[in-house]
């Protein structure tokens, strides 16, 4: 068996902390490098970004959507990305929130996390609104190839809080999380579990109120909305400390407007005020 994806991202943390370095090659970031926004534009952006990661994060989190906004020479640009980083040996978590049913799940499941898919990454992250139950092709080949999967606990976006606190004491993001907990505990939860949720950092005061228990399976904690979204880590101490362990915290357009020379910085600083 490979070493599960829960070991490495704890090994990659305690090596390296637990800043998660997003790429997001948005238009306006783009042309503010001075780069054109086409497919050439977008492997240069991508490259800096990654050097800028490397040894001074846990991993790197590709935003897929804005690859895709290139057809397939962006996503040519991202499997570039993704096979530099394996070598340079930073994690990847590609954020691409798939889901469908079960036999179409396999589909992404071999196209994110197969072994030699032109796209394959670390982690992925992916949506319960079909059922956790319907992600089960994602979940087993991750557990199989050592790879890890995040699932939409409750996002970091006011808009997602109408679907996601439906059922007052027995929400949506409530069954998620226990969902995930209970796949977690029978597939091991040491030193982390490989099936993660994400839990954004702007509501975090959200987890006491819906009565989630984070802890429970030892789930990875992707929390995005630090930084451009307003969210700091005083809020994330705060709000996570029950749970910090787990914490794997991304940040995307506050580092990448640092600009090519400024990011590397950029990320030093993010690091240190997340140690
Ligand atoms: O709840 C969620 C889930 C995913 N995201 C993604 O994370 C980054 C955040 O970017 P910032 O520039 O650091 O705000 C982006 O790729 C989102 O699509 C999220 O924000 N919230």
């Amino acid at each position: 068996m490979p070493e599960s994806f829960g070991s490495r991202l704890a090994g990659a943390i305690a090596a390296h902390g637990r800043l998660c370095v997003g790429i997001d090659p948005h238009p306006a970031l783009v042309a503010g490098w001075g780069l054109p926004d086409d497919a050439e534009g977008l492997r240069r952006f991508s490259s800096v970004a990654l050097q800028a990661a490397v040894g001074n994060a846990a991993a790197i989190k590709p935003q897929v959507a804005l690859y895709e906004r290139h057809g397939s020479a962006g996503l040519a640009a991202l499997e570039e990305l993704l096979a530099d980083a394996r070598e340079a040996g930073i994690l990847t978590l590609s954020d691409a929130k798939r889901g469908d049913i079960g036999s179409t799940m396999a589909g992404y499941a071999e196209a994110w996390l197969g072994e030699g898919s032109p796209l394959s990454s670390d982690a992925v992250t992916v949506s319960p609104y079909l059922g956790v139950g319907a992600l089960a092709p994602a979940l087993e080949l991750a557990a199989k190839n050592g790879c890890g999967v995040f699932v939409l606990g409750i996002t970091s976006n006011p808009e997602g809080q109408r679907v996601q606190h439906a059922g007052g004491a027995d929400s949506a993001a409530k069954r998620v999380v226990e969902d995930v907990a209970a796949w977690n505990l029978e597939h091991g939860s040491t030193p982390l579990g490989s099936v993660g949720l994400v839990v954004g950092a702007t509501v975090g005061e959200d987890i006491a109120a819906l009565g989630l228990d984070l802890a429970a399976g030892a789930p990875p904690l992707l929390t995005p909305g630090y930084g451009a979204q307003g969210a700091t880590s005083a809020d994330l101490r705060r709000d996570f400390a029950p749970v910090w362990d787990q914490l794997l915290v991304p940040a995307s357009r506050s580092l990448l407007e640092a600009g090519p020379e400024g990011m590397r910085d950029a990320v030093l600083r993010a690091s240190e005020d997340l140690a």
